[in-house]
């Protein structure tokens, strides 16, 4: 079989060993390997490029995709769909593995509701999917925004301020609140439990009566404006207040052990399910097992893959 696999929509840490995964267990079960160059947008300008053991050879370390990716608004279009369809038809391929989102996810849907074999693997800091505990680059995001907030803690405290700190998810909470977890920070805002300002404004006065010298927020972009909001919590809390958004730093950086074993793991089965003729699926992990689930099913449950630990964060903040 010729199996082609792509990278599409944000970069994430983990991407890397999962093409290496794909490609390596591919070669190993006598598949051929293509590239497709930049998410999408090869697959419609017929970007191909044969891999061998050794193209994917020093690559598990490295942050990114060397492989590229994209976002292709127009991949939404049937006739731009059916010319990527063509074009892997013409170069002789049999399947697709595409990793990314949930925005990658429905492209697949689309090709696998037009007769295309595709098997979806979840690379995304955001951990945005449902039917998987965990996607391939959340860890090393986590890693990242937890050195980062200590960091940001030290500077606070010294100065006796307040610090909110922006972090990525897009309208997923999971990055910020196991980060707030892990950095004991005072206030958690995520679009699955929003806070309310006066509130948050009056447990800062009595956190600052009490003689507390910091407290870090951690909250997820697409909430408010944390400039703004860090104003507010300056005139009116006691506390002056800094914002900062950590912005891409958190997608950069070689992908932590976890999320490098995940990409394996994940790589392989993909190539397993192919070789059993399964697709029109995507790859998770559940209770350390590795499962697969129709597109259709991913996008429409809810993703509450975390539920504990926002309780956890609940109960013991
Ligand atoms: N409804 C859709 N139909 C077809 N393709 C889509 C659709 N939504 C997204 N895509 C494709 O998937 C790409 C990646 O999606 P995006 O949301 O940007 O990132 P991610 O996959 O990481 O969530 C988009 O740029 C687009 O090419
Ligand atoms: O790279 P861009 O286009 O600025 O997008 C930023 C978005 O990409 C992400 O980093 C990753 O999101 P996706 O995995 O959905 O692409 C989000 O956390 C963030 O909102
Ligand atoms: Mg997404």
């Amino acid at each position: 079989m010729k199996i082609a696999v792509l990278t599409s929509g944000g970069d994430a840490p983990g991407m890397n060993p999962a093409i290496r995964a794909v490609v390596r267990a591919g070669i190993n079960s006598g598949h051929e390997v293509y590239a497709v160059m930049d998410g999408y947008a090869g697959l419609v300008s017929g970007s191909f490029e044969k891999m061998s053991r050794k193209s994917v050879s020093e690559i598990l370390a490295k942050g990114g995709t060397i492989i590229g990716t994209a976002r292709l608004k127009e991949f939404n279009k049937l006739e731009v769909r059916q010319r990527a369809i063509n074009n892997m038809k013409e170069a002789g391929i049999d399947a697709l593995v595409a990793i990314g989102g949930d925005g990658t996810y429905r492209g697949a849907k689309a090709l696998t509701e037009m007769g295309f074999p595709v098997v979806g693997l979840p690379g995304t800091i955001d951990n945005d999917l449902a039917c998987t505990d965990y996607t391939i680059g959340f860890h090393t995001a986590l890693e990242t925004i937890v050195d980062a907030i200590d960091k940001i803690r030290d500077t606070s405290s010294s100065h006796q301020r307040c610090s909110i700190v922006e972090v990525m998810g897009r309208y997923c909470g999971d990055l910020a609140v196991s980060a707030g977890l892990s950095c004991g920070a005072e206030f958690i805002i995520t679009p699955e439990h929003p806070m309310n300002k006066d509130e948050i404004i009056e447990r800062l006065k009595v956190h600052k009566s009490e003689g507390r010298r910091n407290a870090i927020i951690v909250i997820t972009e697409n909430v408010c404006n944390v400039h703004e909001f860090a104003e507010e919590i300056t005139q009116q809390s006691g506390f002056a207040c800094r914002a900062t958004v950590l912005g891409y730093v958190q997608r950069g950086g070689s992908p932590c052990a976890e999320d490098r074993i995940l990409a394996g793991r994940m790589g392989a089965y993909a190539v397993d399910l192919l070789s059993q003729g399964i697709s029109g699926v995507a790859v998770g992990i559940q209770n350390s097992k590795m499962v697969h689930y129709t597109f259709d099913e991913v996008l429409s449950t809810p993703n509450e893959s975390m539920q504990d630990i926002y309780e956890l964060a609940a109960k013991i903040r």
